[in-house]
């Protein structure tokens, strides 16, 4: 079996890479990054670190990668001949890449027809159908046709914590130990892919939801207090107990909204929440917070792990959570200069204040009480944290 893989970043090398290898698959990591590329050809292999009480490693062997920018026509060739396709390359890449792998099926499909999945392993909410609206807008007619014969395309949630990291060997990567990927079975086309341990489901809805309002929520409302507290990774953060209060606080909002919506039996979701909140504390990992609250206006959508959960706690119980607006004026203050998604935020809150800022991004109406919550709670973190 052959696997091609877009992103050999952290979660690419670190999570998906090795649980494809373990599954038996060869694995081609398509990248952009010329010396990951190099060392993986170069070597074929490398090594996960598990970050537990002991740390263990693993060797991920018979590995393989393309340039997508300067291989292109063996990426083309490399999906051809694929029977899965993954990518872990951050949201706004999907657009990117679309092409390539539009281009792919379609030599596919002038070679053969046999079923292929395509699994987009990104925080969001419909990652792969996402993906599918971009490759379809790069196909012919005929391909289009084909895709919906030949072409599984399958969302999925995806959960381990992989920090950013430097290591002496560039193709290391040290992760958690905890890992959860749940697949969509609906848009299977024949037998699912066999992946050791993913957990495939019918419905994917309460999974993403239960991964994204409760591991990114509580993970968004730790980095962007940590960051107004000046604390550097997420474990310093969650020493503090003011902000580990209020990611309690959040995450047991989030929580209500999950058991009521899902169904999720609430015994058991404050066990996942607690379990969530020892991986945040593991002293075997340093996660830096500028990683966590990177994008600050993808984090601040409609759909995403703070105004999601927040519009429907509102809705659902007609209060206002008051740990997840603590997490989205937090957010707003974000004003990192080496992330561009947190200067045109700033920029926007200049020109348009906090609430033109969750009218554009956040998609909420002007008079939502969520919006005057913020903004009270904005102004006086403001005058809290000014440095
Ligand atoms: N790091 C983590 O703990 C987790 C990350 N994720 C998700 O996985 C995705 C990737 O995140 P990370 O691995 O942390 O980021 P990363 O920055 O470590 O990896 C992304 C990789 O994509 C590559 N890339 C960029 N443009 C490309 C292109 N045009 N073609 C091919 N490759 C390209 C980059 O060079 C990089 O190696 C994101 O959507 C993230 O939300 C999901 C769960 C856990
Ligand atoms: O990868 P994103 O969506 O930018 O957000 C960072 C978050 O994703 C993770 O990397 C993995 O779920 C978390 O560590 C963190 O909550």
């Amino acid at each position: 079996m052959r696997a091609v893989h877009f992103g050999a970043g952290n979660i690419g090398r670190g999570f998906i890479g090795s649980l494809l290898a373990a599954s038996g698959y060869d694995v081609v990591f398509v990248d952009v990054n010329e010396q990951i590329v190099r060392l993986l050809k170069e070597q074929g292999e490398y090594r996960v670190i598990i970050a537990g009480e002991r740390q263990e490693e693993q060797w991920v062997r018979g590995v393989s990668a393309l340039n997508s920018q300067t291989e292109r026509d063996d990426v083309i060739e490399a999906i051809a001949s694929a029977d899965l396709v993954t990518t872990a390359v951050g949201p706004h890449i999907l657009p990117v890449i679309a092409p390539v792998i539009a281009a792919g099926l379609e030599r596919r499909f002038t070679v053969h027809q046999k079923p292929l999945h395509v699994i987009a392993c990104e925080n969001m909410i419909g990652g792969t159908e996402t993906l599918k609206q971009h490759v379809v807008t790069h196909l012919s007619e005929a391909g289009r046709q084909l895709v919906e014969e030949c072409v599984g395309f399958l969302n999925c949630a995806v959960d381990r914590i992989v920090p950013n990291q430097t290591n002496d060997d560039p193709l290391a990567v040290t992760v958690e130990p905890f890992f959860e990927w749940a697949i969509e079975t609906k848009n299977t086309i024949g037998a699912v892919p066999p992946i050791q341990g993913a957990h495939f489901v019918a419905d994917l809805g309460p999974y993403i939801e239960r991964k994204l309002f409760t591991v990114n929520t509580g993970h968004a409302l730790a980095a962007y207090l940590g960051y107004q507290k000046q604390y550097r990774t997420v474990q310093e953060a969650m020493k503090d107990s003011g902000i580990r209060e209020s990611v309690e606080q959040a995450l047991r909002e989030s929580g209500a909204v999950l058991v009521k919506k899902h169904g999720w039996d609430e015994q058991e979701h404050r066990s996942y929440i607690e379990t969530t909140i020892g991986r945040f504390t593991n002293p075997s990992l340093s996660d830096d917070i500028v990683r966590v609250a990177r994008s600050p206006i993808r984090k601040l959508g409609p759909n995403d792990r703070l105004v999601a959960p927040a519009v429907q706690y509102y809705t659902l119980f007609e209060r206002v959570p008051s740990g997840l607006v603590k997490g989205i004026a937090a957010l707003l203050l974000f004003d990192e200069t080496g992330d561009a998604e947190a200067t045109a935020l700033q920029k926007t809150i200049e020109q348009s204040g906090v609430e033109g800022a969750l009218v554009q991004y956040a998609g909420l109406d002007n008079s939502h009480p969520l919006v005057v919550a913020v903004k009270e709670e904005y102004a006086q973190m403001k005058q809290m944290y000014s440095r």
